[in-house]
């Protein structure tokens, strides 16, 4: 039970049942109050505010009208009684409008399914990530990809026919590997977010790495507020990975702390420790590098996460760390340079979840043929002038890869767009 219900009815028979409930038909896109009566005995089954929105400017793209009612069983039953006695209505299946606004051209397909996440979105992250793909801002992305790559498929198909002037074909043919680098990595940068963007629904992972005994633990510790991992004298005191969850902002954020990794040990447990040490770094969003006055080493240079390396034990009387490296300067025991290092943490975390939040591909289905139209750009590029034809094979074969995208797979397109060019061309 609801204070509103609302009845929604699209097709072309929604208007001429709104005349028979409830007389003149109102102006479009106004809410007007009226009372509802059956067609036949008059009898008033409720009051309330009726709008319509004409097609092709509705959500379905067809008729669409709304009756908002009040919200108790009764009444919607009483409703839906006479509705569904009427002529050309019935009830309509699950996901039935948003199905209909994608075969009426309101919507493509990659829009449709965020109306779908909208609808069952259950967190604050998941309402905005839906909220961008329902309004179309995922599919215009992809639909700037795929003009890209139906305007070069048009420049190849075009030069297939003057193949035989080497000039124009080793011309088209450098021409079109820049346009198609570009998109290639375009895409395969939407790609990585993808992988950012789910990992964002458990937490963005920040991993506290660095040698043995430079204060992993105690940074961990006053990052949560709590005693969450042990801190000792003893270097190799963190043998396992341990976990806290935190919020930066409302971001969900796995804190990580290590084992401290050092060149060589003897020891069986401390050798497992680093090797789950690594495992961590491979998998961390942002990696926070920990050195100390006693021990500089940097991060190792094949982390291909963010890093932010930070120099604890400011409280030590040594040299400053100024040339080796490290952005900032802190004591987890005294709390001193906290304040800097946590904001500069926290601006990585937010931009990070901002880019996930307008992620383009969050579905499998989206990585997996978005994969799939990357490597079709990639054979298509590395082709010489003197395949055109496989070129441009390549190039059909991503474009309808992106057809199966955004649920659209238009030949006409292609057409258009090998006519544009042959005009411009001679
Ligand atoms: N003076 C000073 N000592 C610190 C600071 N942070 C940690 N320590 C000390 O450094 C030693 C090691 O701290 P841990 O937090 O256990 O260091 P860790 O990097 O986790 O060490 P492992 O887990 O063994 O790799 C302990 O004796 C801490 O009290 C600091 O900011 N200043
Ligand atoms: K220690
Ligand atoms: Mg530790």
């Amino acid at each position: 039970m609801a204070g509103i219900a609302v009845i929604r009815l699209s097709g072309k028979a929604a208007f001429a049942t709104v005349t028979s409930l409830t007389g003149v038909l109102p102006a479009p896109r106004k809410a007007v109050r009226r009372t509802f009566r059956h067609p036949d005995t008059r009898e008033a089954l409720d009051d309330g505010l009726l709008v319509t929105f004409p097609g092709p400017h509705s959500f379905t793209g067809e008729d669409v009208a709304e009756f908002h009612l009040h919200g108790s069983l009764a009444v919607v039953r009483a409703m839906l009684d006479v509705l569904s006695g009427m002529a050309g209505l019935r009830l309509a299946e699950p996901g039935e409008f948003t199905k209909r606004a994608f075969r009426n051209d309101r919507m493509d397909l990659v829009a449709a399914e965020g109306v779908g996440d909208l609808i069952r979105a259950r967190t604050e992250r998941q309402r905005k990530q839906a909220l961008h793909h329902a309004l179309g801002g995922a599919s215009q992305v992809i639909e700037g990809w795929r003009r890209d790559l139906i305007a070069t498929l048009g420049r190849v198909e075009a030069a297939v026919d003057f193949a035989d002037e080497a000039d124009v074909a080793q011309a088209t043919v450098e021409d079109v590997r820049r346009r198609l680098d570009d998109l290639i990595s375009r895409m395969r940068t939407a790609l990585a977010e993808a992988d950012r963007a789910a990992s964002l629904r458990d937490g963005l992972k920040v991993v506290l790495a660095g040698s043995p005994n430079v204060g992993k633990s105690s940074l961990l510790n006053r990052l949560a507020q709590r005693e969450a991992a042990i801190v000792s004298a003893i270097p190799g005191t963190t043998r396992d990975v341990i976990e806290v969850t935190m919020e930066f902002s409302g971001v969900p954020v796995i804190l990580t702390d290590t084992a401290g990794l050092r060149p060589e040990t003897e020891d069986e447990i401390e050798r497992i420790g680093m090797d789950r040490t690594s495992r961590e770094l491979a998998s961390a969003d942002i990696v926070v590098w920990i050195s100390a006055p006693e021990d500089r080493s940097g991060p190792p240079a094949e982390l291909d996460s963010e890093t932010l390396w930070i120099e604890n034990k400011s409280d030590l009387a040594g040299n400053s760390p100024e040339g080796t490296g490290a952005q900032y300067r802190i004591s987890a025991k005294t709390g001193e340079g906290m304040a800097g290092f946590f904001a500069a943490l926290e601006e990585r975390v937010l931009r990070m979840a901002a880019h996930a939040e307008s992620a383009v591909l969050i579905r499998s289905r989206h990585k997996q043929i978005s994969s799939s139209c990357v490597e079709n750009l990639l054979r298509a590029s590395a082709q010489s002038a003197d395949h055109l034809e496989l070129m441009a094979e390549s190039l059909r074969a991503a474009a309808y890869d992106m057809g199966r995208l955004t649920g659209r797979i238009d030949v006409e397109d292609i057409l258009d767009s090998i006519f544009r060019d042959f005009c411009i061309g001679k």
